[in-house]
């Protein structure tokens, strides 16, 4: 047999290997590894779980259905056990949680263990969002993330990450280790796709100009209403824009600053796409709160700026 080198056949890389290429500290490595691991666990819960609700609500004063609490717990877990996290912050929790006072060489984690979980009772993709922060301060704009990835499980389970050097797919293997399918993923100025959450009749007029416009422009609709699998279509295809924008009565829209809008805005930046809330990059916010909502027009950079032409009524 011919020799290849350990994680790295004709066929495969793997995640651990193409980390380490990237010339990061070594607890990111680590870090973003035992990630991966953990969504095995959260991919079983999901294919063979309890698909009943919890009986105890979140921060948001959402119910809470047994798989998100769990989902929870299993990354949690794994982070507090990694020894390279000082604070945890998760969509399913009140609260910080403080790992460790000690900083030094330590990363933030900030995570939607469970996103699109009101899909589940119809067997619709659903996943897990990560941003990872150095040092131990969770409240900083989503620039200063250091790494975000998502986890998908659809049909397959892939993963997408970025350390700020490319945006690169993994799908998990039948021996469920994660192998790169799709390198330095990139987003093309315009698309032809797109995916627009809340209702129509409490959009403002500008948004609604907004969807007439890439209607008239021939844009399809795709919209299945979880955000990992929405936005996995348009970074993947590399056209298309999603948007959740300020709604009549929720001025400030539905999806999270930290624990989802962080997240994808660098995922999407980081290939070449654009993430705005209608006046400045999300990346850009600095959260105040841990529950704080925005609107998002994330997507193409074109199809972005013509979004915030749009909402803001020019
Ligand atoms: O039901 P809507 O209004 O279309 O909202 C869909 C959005 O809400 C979410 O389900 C919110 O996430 P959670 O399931 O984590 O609460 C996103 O996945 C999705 O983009
Ligand atoms: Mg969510
Ligand atoms: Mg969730």
């Amino acid at each position: 047999m011919p020799y290849s080198e350990p994680g790295k056949t004709k066929f495969q890389t793997d995640l651990r290997r193409h980390l380490r290429a990237k010339n990061i500290e070594d607890n990111l490595v680590h870090l973003i590894c035992e990630i991966a691991e953990a969504s095995k666990y959260v991919i079983n819960a999901v294919r063979t779980g309890d698909l009943g609700v919890a009986g105890t609500s979140n921060l948001y004063g959402e119910e809470q259905l047994a798989l998100d609490v769990l989902s929870d717990r299993i990354m949690r877990k794994r982070l507090i056990h990694s020894g390279v996290v000082c604070k945890i912050a998760s969509e399913e929790m009140d609260e910080i949680y403080e790992v460790t006072t000690d900083s030094d060489g330590m990363y933030s984690v900030a995570y939607d263990p469970l996103d699109g979980s009101s899909l589940v009772d119809v067997n619709l993709a659903v996943g897990t969002i990560v941003g990872i922060y150095a040092g131990c301060d969770l409240l900083q704009e989503g620039r200063k993330q250091v790494a975000a990835m998502y986890i998908l499980y659809g049909p397959r389970v892939s993963m997408v990450y970025s350390v700020g050097d490319g945006v690169h797919e993994f799908t998990m293997n039948h021996l469920m280790e994660f192998t790169l399918t799709r390198e330095n993923i990139r987003m093309q100025p315009e698309g032809n796709i797109y995916s627009p959450g809340g209702l129509r009749n409490k959009y403002s007029e500008g948004n609604e100009k907004f969807i007439r416009y890439l209607e008239a422009k021939g844009a399809k609709l795709r919209y299945s209403g979880g955000f990992v699998p929405d936005i996995n279509q348009v970074l993947l295809k590399g056209k298309g824009i999603f948007m959740y924008p300020a709604l009549n009565g929720s001025p400030n829209g539905k999806l999270r600053l930290l624990f989802e809008l962080n997240p994808m805005a660098y995922l999407v930046e980081n290939a070449g796409g654009a993430a705005s809330d209608g006046k400045r990059a999300i990346l850009d916010i600095k959260p105040e709160s841990l529950d704080q909502r925005a609107p998002i027009y994330i997507g193409c950079s074109e199809d972005v700026s013509k979004a915030m032409e749009y909402a803001n009524g020019n």
